[in-house]
């Protein structure tokens, strides 16, 4: 089995390792790099897996899954750009950066596959999206799809649509986490303890989610289905129409795209230059 080492076990990192570990992946068969010795610590007391320095992992692994900030990508592929070669697999997590990018920093010929996951990976249900690289072949793709498929399911799309699925489904779970967190709040002004209010909501999104993902109807038809005639559900929908919430969730997702092609300008700009 390949050995994989995680570039920088923060929130998404950290959820990668677990996820991992739940579908059976050995902690022998992973290594992570993190910058705090106190962090890098607590991760291997929590999951046994092994923490070392960048150049090392970069050594040792045979994949790479970066997940630093996309402002922290400069000190890192400082640090292990001459060490990665073709030999190796680089899985780039990181929003809005393009491949090309890492593709210049790493020794010619090295492959390069791009995917947006986000942190339901933690409970196995990721969606990520999955983009190849120039030197990307069917088995690397095939690799990465294997991988992020035991942590959840898994889409292959044109590099170029990456920026829209980062805000999409990268920034995704933020969005939900959000409404119901606004919800639990709702429950708590109505006078209902926060214990009873927030299982109500959680259940009440489980419950939709799974309607969404196994039935056969469009939500459309869904919320059509919540809404009796006179009924309370028209009063509150006449509400979240009045107060814009699907314009504002639509300009919230086009503002994340934006945000994500901000964060990889630069370094497109930097590879027209050199005329990659
Ligand atoms: N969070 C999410 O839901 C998702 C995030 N992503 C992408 O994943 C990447 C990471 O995001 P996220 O996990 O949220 O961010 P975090 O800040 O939580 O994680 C990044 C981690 O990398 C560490 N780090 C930074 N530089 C280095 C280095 N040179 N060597 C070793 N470790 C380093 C950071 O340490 P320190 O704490 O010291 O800064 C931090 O622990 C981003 O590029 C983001 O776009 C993609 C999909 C979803
Ligand atoms: O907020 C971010 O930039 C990252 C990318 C997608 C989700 N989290």
């Amino acid at each position: 089995m390949s050995t994989i080492a995680v570039l920088g076990a923060g929130k998404i990192g950290e959820s990668l390792l677990s996820g991992l570990l739940n579908a059976g992946y050995s902690p022998e068969n992973l290594l992570f790099t993190e910058r705090y010795q106190q962090r890098a610590e607590e991760l291997t007391k929590r999951y046994g897996v092994r923490a070392t320095d960048p150049p090392t992992a970069a050594r040792q692994a045979d994949v790479l899954v970066v997940s630093v900030k996309p402002q922290d990508i400069e000190p890192l592929l400082d640090e292990v750009g001459e060490l990665v070669t073709p030999d190796k697999l680089v899985v780039t997590l990181c929003a809005g950066l393009p491949t090309s990018m890492f593709e210049r920093r790493f020794t010619s010929g090295t492959p390069v596959v791009r995917v947006m996951p986000n942190t339901p990976m933690l409970v196995g249900e990721a969606m990520s999206a999955v983009s190849g690289g120039t030197h990307a072949t069917e088995s690397h793709l095939d690799l990465v799809e294997g991988m992020l498929g035991s942590v959840g399911r898994v889409v292959r799309i044109p590099e170029d649509q990456q920026d829209a699925v980062t805000a999409l489904s990268g920034s995704g779970p933020a969005y939900f986490f959000y409404l119901v967190e606004a919800m639990i709040d709702a429950g708590i002004l109505l006078g209902l303890p926060r214990s009873v209010a927030a299982e109500l909501v959680v259940q009440s999104a489980v419950g939709s989610a799974t309607m969404l993902r196994e039935g056969e109807g469009h939500p459309v038809i869904m919320r059509e289905g919540v809404t009796s005639p006179a009924g309370t559900t028209i009063s509150g929908v006449r509400e979240l129409e009045k107060h814009g919430v699907r314009a504002a969730l639509i300009d919230a997702v086009e503002a994340a795209h934006s945000r994500s092609v901000e964060l990889g300008a630069k370094h497109r700009q930097e590879t027209d230059s050199d005329g990659a």
